[in-house]
């Protein structure tokens, strides 16, 4: 449907793009995002045919934009920043005129524009002038121009910019309702609206596609562990040396409540007392038997054939030659918090899904699963690893070439 091919765009003192590359499929809604001045407008606008790229291919239903600009165009339809509405007209008119720019047959232009109205929430307001509209129907209107023509592709440049949260949901179920017979390549600051509207998201920086992927898929594409958090019923020390011992679990934390496990698996409380008892191996350092380490709990490398382990729970099974924890857990007298649940995060080793064993590791046990949810690294989080730039803060480059641009001016096709 869109192919752009090793696109750039130099200007004449600021870079714009430097080879972009990616495809869109029939029916997809991507999602552009990027920093201020990362390129968004000058990739949609070349796609558009607005702006020619100083090199690089753009074919759109398999047309060539450079070769044949009209007729690729006419496949197009292009809701920019700032719609182009002509603010004396009324919506019909303006609407009629599109349709004559876009060579929509004369016969059909009734029709047609009466069907949009229609979609768009525009019905009534056929004879109001533009200008008396509001913002969110301003919005509705530019969409409208966007699709009196039938165009394959819609190209949105952040078409929620400016509305207000009722507008906004509007225009996205707008969005949403026209990307079921169009492909829509979106623009937008706003990171939910992605996971609202997308099936893929691009990320652009410094003029370069530095990431294209599904929203589902981001947290493996950028190397995330895979993590749940889970709240089940049942002791916490047994629970946690259970799960530490589940095939593919890293790491187990206690999460919430006054007292964080430590790292031989034991809340302060308990550790103090046991250390008392001499129940907690005697080569654990005293920080940790009193409570001070962290309340994550690695699982200790397992001899080949056997399950990895928690640390916690080999402290304890060293001293207590299996009898101490892991009986007193099954009959009842270690530790159970006062509702009987406990809070927890739950890390693989790399990102390999763990939420089958975990599961029934503990219905095996017996212990409910309250609540399971994976936790996964958000679209912001992702989005600020990948368009942070230590380098941007010495040198201020970027921001040097994008005044000098906006004071020398560019080259606009
Ligand atoms: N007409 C122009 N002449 C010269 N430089 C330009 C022109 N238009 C954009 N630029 C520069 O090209 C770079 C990319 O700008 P662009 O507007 O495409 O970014 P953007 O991602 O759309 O930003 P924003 O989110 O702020 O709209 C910036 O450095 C910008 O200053």
């Amino acid at each position: 449907m869109l192919e752009v091919n090793g696109v750039s765009k130099l200007y004449e003192n600021s870079r714009g793009v430097s080879g972009i590359n990616f495809t869109m499929q029939r029916g997809e809604i991507v999602g552009f995002l990027g920093p201020n001045g990362a390129g968004k407008t000058t990739t949609m606008r070349m796609i558009t045919g607005y702006l020619n790229p100083t090199s690089g291919s753009i074919r759109v239903n398999g047309l060539s934009m450079a070769d044949h600009p009209r007729k690729a165009r006419r496949t197009i339809g292009y809701l920019p920043e700032t719609p182009p509405l002509y603010p004396e007209m009324t919506v019909r008119a303006y609407l009629k005129f599109v349709a004559d720019l876009r060579d929509v047959p004369a016969r059909d232009q009734k029709r047609r524009i009466g069907e949009i109205m229609e979609k768009l929430g525009l019905g009534g307001r056929e004879h109001q002038i533009i200008r008396s509209l509001s913002k969110g129907y301003k919005q509705r209107l530019g969409l409208a121009q966007a699709i009196v023509h039938q165009p394959d592709l819609l190209v949105l440049d952040e078409p929620t910019s400016g509305l207000d949260p009722k507008q906004i949901i509007e225009i996205r179920r707008l969005i949403r309702e026209l990307g079921e017979n169009h492909t829509v390549l979106l623009s937008t600051h706003i990171l939910p609206e992605v996971n609202a509207l997308c099936n893929r998201v691009l990320i652009i920086n410094q003029g370069q596609i530095v990431l294209d992927e599904k929203p589902e898929l981001l947290g493996r594409t950028m190397g995330d562990t895979f993590e749940v958090s889970l709240e089940v019923k049942g002791p916490r020390e047994d629970v946690v040396r259970l799960l530490g011992g589940t095939p593919g679990v890293a790491a187990v934390e206690v999460l919430g409540g006054d007292e964080s496990i430590n790292a031989a698996g034991v809340g302060e409380a308990d550790a103090r007392g046991a250390a008392a008892a001499g129940e907690l191996s005697s080569d654990k350092p005293e920080a940790e038997a009193e409570g001070t380490a962290s309340s994550l709990l690695p699982v200790s490398p397992a001899p080949a054939g056997e399950r990895p382990r928690p640390l916690g729970a080999s402290a304890l099974s060293s001293s207590g030659e299996c009898g101490g924890a892991e009986d007193a857990s099954h009959t009842g007298e270690a530790e159970v918090p006062a509702d009987g649940t406990v809070k927890l995060r739950v890390s693989a080793a790399g990102s390999t899904d763990i939420r089958e064993p975990v599961f029934f590791r503990l219905a095996e046990a017996g212990y409910p699963i309250l609540e399971m949810k994976r936790e996964s690294l958000s679209l912001e989080e992702i989005f600020l690893k990948l368009t942070t730039d230590e380098k941007l803060a010495g040198s201020g480059s970027a921001d040097e070439a994008d005044s000098a641009a906006q004071q020398g001016g560019g080259e606009d096709a």
